[in-house]
């Protein structure tokens, strides 16, 4: 069976621990230390409050599930420690010179990353950009300004412009985009807004391009522990982490 460990014990870290399929987790690490500690109770893991410890331990590949900064400050040192990573805080790869670098430690290395869909639907078959023309790729998000600690008392647009600007500002609330854009392979337009009347993180994706034209929905429901993040991008996870030692792949 495959053994991960988690790196980041918060919301999506606490679902995995529970929910996860065809996984073993041995070795978890949050910078709360106390977080993995109760985690490891949870789910029989080890938990270390040493990055270095952790990365050592025996186990196949880390989940991360932590900050777009996490990321970026271990993706390579967890290569280098011989593991495969999934990388939930995608928006570490908008930028591109760390994410070539990564991409060339990892071919270097033998080493995969995996990206999961997280919070929205449509990203497998986004990725025919990388071979015929998409000429729009527009990612409007709407969420309540709870989830985007703020307030606010009418819909108001925070942003509107480049997804590798729009992560840079908003960290916890626009993975997605970068994801779009990984998958597309082309700059994804962004909009953010925050909307008091509504209650689930929103996400419209609108697509143009020689295939003809797609429009996706996804009415998100945040998830208890974290309303920035959606219930979905937990479910996401724990399905790719499934799908990894089975045989048949399905999906572009
Ligand atoms: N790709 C996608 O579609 C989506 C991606 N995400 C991203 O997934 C990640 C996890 O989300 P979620 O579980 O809800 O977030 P939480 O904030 O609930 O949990 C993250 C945990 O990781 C810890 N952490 C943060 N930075 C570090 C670090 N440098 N080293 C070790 N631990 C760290 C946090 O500690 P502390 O509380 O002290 O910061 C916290 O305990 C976030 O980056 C989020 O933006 C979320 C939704 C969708
Ligand atoms: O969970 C969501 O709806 C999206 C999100 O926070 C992100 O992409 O960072």
């Amino acid at each position: 069976m495959l053994t991960i460990g988690l790196l980041g014990c918060g919301n999506i870290g606490n679902i995995i621990a529970k929910n996860h399929v065809g996984v073993e987790i041995v070795a978890l690490f949050d910078q709360m230390p106390e977080r993995a500690e109760e985690m490891g109770r949870l789910c029989h893991a080890k938990a270390f409050g040493d990055i270095e410890e952790f990365l050592s331990e025996d186990f196949d590949l880390v989940v991360e599930a932590a900050s777009v900064s996490a990321a970026q400050e271990y993706a390579l040192s967890v290569l280098e420690h011989g593991k495969d990573l999934v990388v939930m805080s995608v928006g570490a790869f908008a930028d591109e010179y760390f994410r070539e670098e990564v991409t060339r430690r990892a071919a270097a290395l033998g080493r995969r990353i995996h990206i999961p869909s997280g919070a929205i639907f449509g990203l497998d078959n986004l990725k025919i950009g990388q071979i015929s023309g998409i000429t729009k790729l527009l990612l409007r998000t709407t969420k309540n300004p709870r989830s985007l600690n703020m307030e606010c008392t009418e819909r108001m647009l925070l942003f509107s412009g480049q997804a590798n600007e729009c992560i840079k500002h908003y960290p916890k609330n626009t993975n997605v985009s970068v994801a779009l854009e990984l998958a597309a392979g082309r700059a994804v337009e962004v909009e953010l807004w925050a909307d008091p009347d509504v209650d689930r993180n929103v996400h419209e994706i609108f697509i143009e391009g020689d295939f003809g034209e797609a429009t996706i929905t996804v009415r998100n429901r945040p998830s208890p522990d974290n309303p920035s993040t959606s219930y979905l991008a937990a479910l996401s996870i724990i399905t790719l982490l499934k799908n990894l030692s089975e045989p048949m792949r399905i999906g572009t």
